[in-house]
């Protein structure tokens, strides 16, 4: 292996929890496949901090924990220093154990409260055959406290008699215990406060430094990515959408859903804070993911059909109509019911006009003349009880981001992104 080899390399990593047999399956009478990883690469460094970012539940800890083989994957490969990871019994993994440890979020809730810090630390040691006996296991135990900044005296006590703060430094002490090369640190710093979360990313940032060691940070906050990554990458759905250096992501993010994250960090000079970029609705479910582009039902940069006659963001409001009939958003019953209460005389015509105000962002009259009869009828269609005839009415409302998931490319050495406006291959690329 050269040394240009990465430490660990993920291709077209998966994780697909079946939930037919679940629970939501009894209670909602349907089953499916939450596709939680859904086609993850990936490669850290030696001695490289690499940040994985996206919103609560986008598949981040799955993807860390499957990286790990605590999950199996249901698909792709995990090579760590060249050697196949997938696939491995528990027995075949413990030699690869030793050396990819984990740090969790809730320091407390991962550290056993009726052992002493002592035991804590060594027990991974013993495991793994690791000192002489006993007393050099103490000893190595009373260094790594000092070493994550506590004392050696705090050997003999429990966590409970720790701060946050310093019980996350144990959980470190623990992970560190076994020489590990690579450590998965997932939301370490989440559960701690503001003040206490710098002591750590810095410990974390010093232990790497003197041990040579490669981190994969799980974190949805970009405050922590600024002050620890060296590379980003951006996760979307189950997919990564976008992968960089620190500095490069910060200061030209290619993806949208990346625009939109760091549009949301607040910015200590207001004069460089850029227009907050909200995006419309939820993430969709991963039980069914949309088709296409992930991301297109929010995407802020949604490319338009080539029938299009209006401007972009006049299509984002028509598309944002689309997508709210099409998931049966549309509740006619429920504004008839408002509009009576107010009023004896309702049409029908009154209905739908309500549902447009409810359903479309702006004005209709904003849209292009065919594009406001399209929705008008799809309005009337669903008064009429008729789901599927406005479902496909709206249909009108095409792009290419439903059309075709968008491949991966390099905008720049370094980087990838997957977006159709940035593929130089794509009709709808806008290049720098
Ligand atoms: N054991 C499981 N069985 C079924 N679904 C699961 C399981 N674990 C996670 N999921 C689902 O997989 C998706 C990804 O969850 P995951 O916890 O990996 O996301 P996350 O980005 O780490 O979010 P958070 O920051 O909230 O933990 C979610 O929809 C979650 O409900």
């Amino acid at each position: 292996m050269s040394g240009d080899d990465p430490l660990l390399a993920a291709e077209n990593v998966k994780k697909h929890f079946d939930q037919s047999d679940g629970f939501l399956d009894r209670l909602l009478g349907g089953g499916g496949l939450v596709r939680a990883v859904d086609g993850v690469d990936l490669e850290l460094h030696e001695g490289e901090t690499l940040a994985v970012v996206g919103e609560s539940g986008c598949g981040k800890s799955t993807l860390g924990q499957t990286l790990l083989n605590l999950h199996s994957a249901t698909g792709g490969s995990i090579r760590f220093r060249g050697d196949e990871l997938t696939g491995l019994s528990d027995r075949e993994m413990r030699k690869y154990r030793r050396r990819m440890q984990m740090i969790f979020q809730d320091p407390l809730a991962s550290l056993n409260p009726r052992q002493t810090v002592g035991d804590i630390v060594t027990a991974p040691m013993e495991v793994h055959d690791i000192g002489d006996d006993d007393a050099d296991r103490r000893e190595r135990a009373e260094e790594l406290l000092e070493r994550v900044g506590l004392k050696a005296a705090h050997v003999d006590r429990y966590p409970g008699q720790f701060s946050g703060g310093q019980q996350q430094r144990v959980g470190i002490a623990r992970a560190l215990s076994v020489e590990p090369e690579m450590i998965v640190a997932d939301e370490p710093v989440s559960a701690l406060d503001v003040s206490v979360q710098a002591q750590i990313l810095q410990l974390l940032d010093d232990l790497q430094d003197e041990l040579g060691l490669s981190i994969l940070m799980i974190t949805h906050d970009l405050s922590v990515v600024h002050q620890v990554a060296d590379r980003v990458a951006v996760m979307y759905l189950g997919e990564i959408v976008e992968t960089a250096p620190v500095e490069e992501l910060f200061e030209n993010p290619k993806h949208p859903y990346t625009k939109s994250l760091l549009s949301a960090v607040p910015r200590i000079d207001p004069a460089a804070r850029e227009d907050r970029i909200l995006l419309e609705g939820t993430v969709p479910s991963p039980i069914d993911p949309p088709e296409g582009c992930r991301f297109h039902t929010r995407c802020p940069e949604v490319i338009p059909g080539d029938d299009w006659s209006g401007d972009q963001p006049a299509f984002r409001r028509a598309f944002t109509f689309r997508n709210r009939v099409e998931n049966g958003e549309l509740d006619p019953d429920a504004v008839r019911d408002r509009l009576e209460a107010e009023s004896d005389d309702v049409t029908d015509d009154d209905v739908a006009a309500r549902l447009i105000e409810g359903a479309l962002p702006g004005e209709i009259e904003s849209l292009p003349d065919p594009a406001a009869e399209t929705v008008r009828t799809a309005a009337k269609q669903v008064v009429r009880g008729d789901e599927d005839a406005a479902a496909e009415t709206v249909g009108a409302f095409s792009s290419p981001c439903v059309e075709s998931a968008p491949r991966v490319v390099e905008p720049a050495s370094n980087r990838t992104a997957a977006c159709h406006r940035i593929d130089p291959e794509h009709p709808a690329a806008e290049l720098d």
